[in-house]
């Protein structure tokens, strides 16, 4: 089997080497050449000039897996590739996209009798070793079609047909969803840890003894005990958390369905709450707390 992967980055490279550890064919593009001349090198995957290139050298039913950025990178590659495949073949989104959108991709791929199949991936850089979950929706046909790439990708059990168009997609917004609420119990778990200083807990200690036979001992715990060995403060890093989209369109989602997800919600807020040094809602606070009970302000530095 040979497919072709558009978007060679830390995902999409690490995929296509892996596929090809397992003796699968991949055509391999990328906006900037040189990092698809590296991986030609490195491990044999076909470069290719063009995403239309890439096209150009897969057989029927070809298979052109996108593993882009969402959002606009995904889009104008989408749109191309529509122009470039025939009836029949099979156009996979790998990226952490909106499920809307796929919905929407899949009936515009549909209408040219072009396959498409969202694919919610999940290992980020660990995939390449340990294998990627992943989340497929479209239909039954399109996905046994690639289920040699998919074996290949994923380790014993780790793909699943999840529903139609937009299912993989919707299941991957879930799973991050999840994610941030872990994260943050984590998170907040070992500040209470650190916060009481009379018993001098040692975090990296506890973190690690979790990892064993406890009820909380999980991947995001592996991690995290591995950074508090190598940094028990943690002082390399700063406190501002990005999100990536996933975590708000599961809120949104929550809304939409009026499904009650607190622990999620707050998660998320927790990570604007990080951004936020200019702190203005705290600061209008302290303002109120002065005005009607004449509370202590701590004033702040003068502008400079
Ligand atoms: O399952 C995964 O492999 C991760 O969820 C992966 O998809 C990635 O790390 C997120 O994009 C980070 O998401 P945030 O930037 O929203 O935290």
């Amino acid at each position: 089997m040979r497919i072709a992967i558009a978007g060679l980055g830390r995902m999409g490279g690490n995929m296509a080497r892996r596929l090809r550890r397992a003796g699968i064919g991949v055509v391999g593009w990328n906006r900037t050449r040189a990092v698809t001349d590296a991986l030609a090198a490195e491990c044999g995957v076909e470069p290719a000039a063009s995403l239309a290139e890439a096209v150009r050298r897969l057989r029927a039913p070809r298979v052109l897996w996108l593993m882009l950025p969402a959002g606009g990178a995904t889009e104008q590659a989408f749109g191309e590739a529509l122009g470039l495949l025939e009836a029949g073949d099979v156009l996979v989104d790998g990226a952490n996209s909106d499920y809307r959108d796929s919905q929407r991709r899949a009936q515009e791929a549909a209408a040219r009798d072009i396959r498409f199949v969202d694919c919610g991936t999940s290992g980020g850089i660990w995939g390449l070793e340990a294998g990627y979950c992943l989340m497929l929706g479209g239909e039954a046909e399109a996905v046994q079609i690639l289920r040699p790439v998919l074996d290949a990708l994923a380790p014993p059990k780790g793909w699943a047909h999840v529903g139609p168009a937009g299912a993989g997609h919707y299941v991957k917004m879930i799973h991050n969803g999840i994610e941030y609420g872990m994260m943050q119990a984590l998170a907040e778990g070992l500040a209470l840890l650190r916060a009481k200083e009379t018993f001098g807990i040692d975090l990296a200690q506890v973190a690690e003894l979790w990892r064993h036979g406890s009820v909380v001992r999980s991947w995001l715990l592996d991690l995290t005990a591995e950074a508090l060995a190598r940094d028990p403060d943690l002082r390399g890093v700063a406190p501002w958390v990005e999100d990536s989209g996933e975590g708000r369109w599961t809120v949104r989602e929550a809304v939409d369905l009026a499904v009650p997800a607190p622990v999620i919600t707050l998660s998320l807020m927790a990570r604007f709450q990080s951004r936020d040094e200019d702190g203005f809602a705290a600061r209008a606070l302290a303002a109120m707390r002065n005005a009607f009970g004449g509370h202590r302000i701590r004033a702040a530095e003068a502008p400079r």
